[in-house]
């Protein structure tokens, strides 16, 4: 513990007493810390939950619409950084949940070149594993009944990644399922590949409350369009 001088260097006395809080150990900040981590899960949780129903209470020609539209302004994007998707490994996702349907856009671009991997958990709470996806691939299910390419399909290292939102906010902030997977992966991936979140308007919140390990995305897009850049990418 420092020691604190009873009055200031040349002066008459402090403007107030010392925060003694430390001292009495009541206030640990480690603690506080963890406190509001907890209380930051358990509003994420709650966040989630009513996202994922409104997005299911949706009609099925709405999600369809909006997965069409998505699929618009992506291609754009995906066109403006490529010069055309020859060769580039793009992730895309196998949707579920209510999440919009871009299947359609996968196989165009498969069929103009480029290189599709889907996301697999093969082990809990570590990074996403990649594989190859073809027209052809007869995919199994993998982790929560997600249908996935077979272990014998060759892993990739995609250099553009779409990471569906169960909820967004401004800055690139994803919230997902929960299991932390898309951030693991960003944080372990050299180079960094370039991460566009897929969702929808009605899932903007104001903000996800960002933690230390949360990893914006470089890009927001919903059926309108690109909601948010992040300017470095
Ligand atoms: N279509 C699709 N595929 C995807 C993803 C996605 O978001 N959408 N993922 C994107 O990452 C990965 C799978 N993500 C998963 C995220 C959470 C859990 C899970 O078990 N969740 C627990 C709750 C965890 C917690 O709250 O601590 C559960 O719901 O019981 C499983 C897979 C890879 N594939
Ligand atoms: N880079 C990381 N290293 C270790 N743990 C991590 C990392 N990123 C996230 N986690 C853990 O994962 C948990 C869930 O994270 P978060 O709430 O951000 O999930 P999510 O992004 O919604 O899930 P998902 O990406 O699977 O859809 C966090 O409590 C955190 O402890």
């Amino acid at each position: 513990m420092s020691k604190i001088p009873s009055t200031p260097p040349g002066g008459k006395g402090y403007a107030s007493s010392p925060c003694m809080a430390e001292e009495t150990g009541l206030y640990d900040p480690q603690a506080a810390a963890a406190r509001h981590a907890a209380d930051v899960a358990r509003w994420r949780k709650a966040a989630r939950s009513r996202l994922r129903a409104e997005r299911l209470a949706t009609t099925v020609a709405a999600r369809q619409a909006a997965g069409d539209a998505l699929s618009g302004h992506l291609r754009q994007l995906l066109k403006s950084r490529s010069g055309g998707a020859d060769g580039q490994v793009i992730s895309f996702y196998w949707p579920i949940k209510g999440e919009p349907d871009l299947r359609p856009l996968m196989a165009e671009l498969h069929a103009e070149g480029a290189t599709i991997a889907l996301p697999i958990v093969e082990t809990k709470a570590a990074p996403l594993v990649f594989r190859l996806w073809t027209p052809e691939t007869r995919l199994v299910r993998g982790d929560w009944n997600i249908p996935v390419p077979p272990p014998s399909a060759p892993a990739l290292t995609p250099a553009t990644v779409l990471a569906p939102l169960v909820g967004w906010a401004p800055g690139g902030y994803r919230l997902g399922y929960g299991g932390g997977y898309f951030d693991r992966t960003l944080a372990a991936l050299t180079p960094r590949p370039y991460a566009i979140g897929i969702g929808l308007d009605a899932a903007q919140l104001p903000t996800i409350l960002p933690q230390p390990h949360d990893i914006p995305l470089d890009v927001i897009m919903t059926e309108t369009g690109e909601q948010f850049a992040n300017t470095a990418s």
